[in-house]
């Protein structure tokens, strides 16, 4: 029964949101079970702004890592207005900072130290184009009197393309993408080499229906907002396409329950209790298994010019079961995605 299990080089996860603390200490070994490197995202509170806090950072990572499990945290800075490109430029240099990451002033968690106008970063942006460090990027516009569900294809019109016309050679990934049109601009820049798109778990498995199948579901709200479902299957298409510019990431975005259930509960989806099982499914119910490897395992090293992996791991077809509350501290507990259902894959460890 080849199609049975499927055996792929060790995935990475190209965006992961990490936290601090005790939620730090409850999530990390999810992400390090599966994953050998991670993207950490620096959307901290404090933000992970200079290379010396993103040092301090991923000593608090690996120090909460269970022992005998290996795992490579790569770390990014906070791109803020008063971004100093010296200092950035250094941390990429020294191997601390693997890339930087433009959040849009308020335009999601933990962003309102984000950047307030692109322009005002420009010197930072061709510095960045010049060493070939990476810009990571919550592509969605903040102003309110656009409709939530268009704000992804408004930035990329009106900021995306005019960045990357203004700044050449600047490497970009577009993050968390989930529309049509975020997968059209991706190929159609696809050629230069310089940009690439993080695609979830969860934006290949639902769309806005979703989020109100029989009445709210807060635990399926994240930013960018699932859309409509033919940009789900336009998601699909370009994961399973095996094209270079797409790959993994989970962004894993745990808040406790309390923070998810009320009157204004916070975005984010934490899917790293069962990442992987949920690629496979969504591979699968698309025919398309031989194609995971590549966007799990290949494509993501290679934009970020980094060795794949020579470890392998195994999923195998038989149920599993998403994990009840994940506890953080005394009564305060995240939720996982899919938390009590069955899911048709299982993850087996190394092989
Ligand atoms: N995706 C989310 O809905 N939330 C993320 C932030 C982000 O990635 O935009 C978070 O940090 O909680
Ligand atoms: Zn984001
Ligand atoms: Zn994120």
């Amino acid at each position: 029964m080849p199609n049975d299990r499927l055996v792929i080089r060790r995935p990475d996860d190209w965006h992961v949101h990490l936290r601090d603390g005790a939620m730090l200490k409850a999530v990390l070994p999810f992400t390090a079970r599966q994953f050998g490197r991670a993207i950490v995202m620096p959307n901290l509170k404090p933000p992970v702004a200079t290379a010396a806090d993103a040092v301090a950072y991923r000593e608090r990572i690996l120090a909460a890592l269970p022992d005998g499990v290996d795992f490579t945290p790569l770390m990014t800075a906070y791109l803020t207005d008063g971004a100093d490109a010296d200092d950035l430029a250094q941390g990429f240099k020294d191997g601390v900072f693997a890339a930087a990451k433009l959040y849009p002033a308020n335009a999601t968690t933990n962003s309102a130290h984000g950047v307030t106008d692109i322009a005002r970063i420009a010197p930072v942006l061709e510095r960045m184009a010049e060493i070939g460090m990476p810009l990571l990027i919550h592509g969605e516009v903040t102003d309110q009197s656009v409709d939530i569900f268009d704000r992804e294809a408004v930035f990329i019109d009106t900021i995306l393309a005019p960045l990357m016309e203004r700044h050449k050679t600047l490497r970009v990934v577009l993050e968390h993408v989930t529309t049509a049109d975020a997968v059209q601009f991706v190929r159609a820049h696809a050629a230069s080499g310089r940009i690439g798109a993080t695609i979830t778990a969860h934006h290949l498995l639902i769309n806005r229906s979703h989020i109100f199948q029989g009445g709210i579901r807060p635990h399926l709200y994240c930013l960018p907002i699932a859309k409509r479902e033919t940009h789900r299957v336009a998601l699909v298409e370009a994961a399973i396409s095996g094209e270079g510019p797409f790959f993994l990431g989970t962004d894993t975005a745990p808040h406790t329950v309390t923070a998810k259930e009320a009157a204004c509960g916070c975005a984010g989806c934490f899917t790293a209790a069962n990442a992987l099982e949920l690629y496979a499914e969504a591979f699968d119910e698309a025919g398309a298994l031989d194609r995971l490897e590549a966007f799990a395992s290949l494509n993501g090293p290679r934009f970020y010019n980094l060795p794949v992996s020579e470890e392998r791991v195994a999923l195998e077809r038989r149920p599993s079961v998403a994990p009840d509350l994940i506890l953080v501290s005394e009564g305060d507990a995240v939720l996982p995605f899919r938390s009590g259902e069955t899911l048709r894959w299982s993850y087996a460890g190394a092989v």
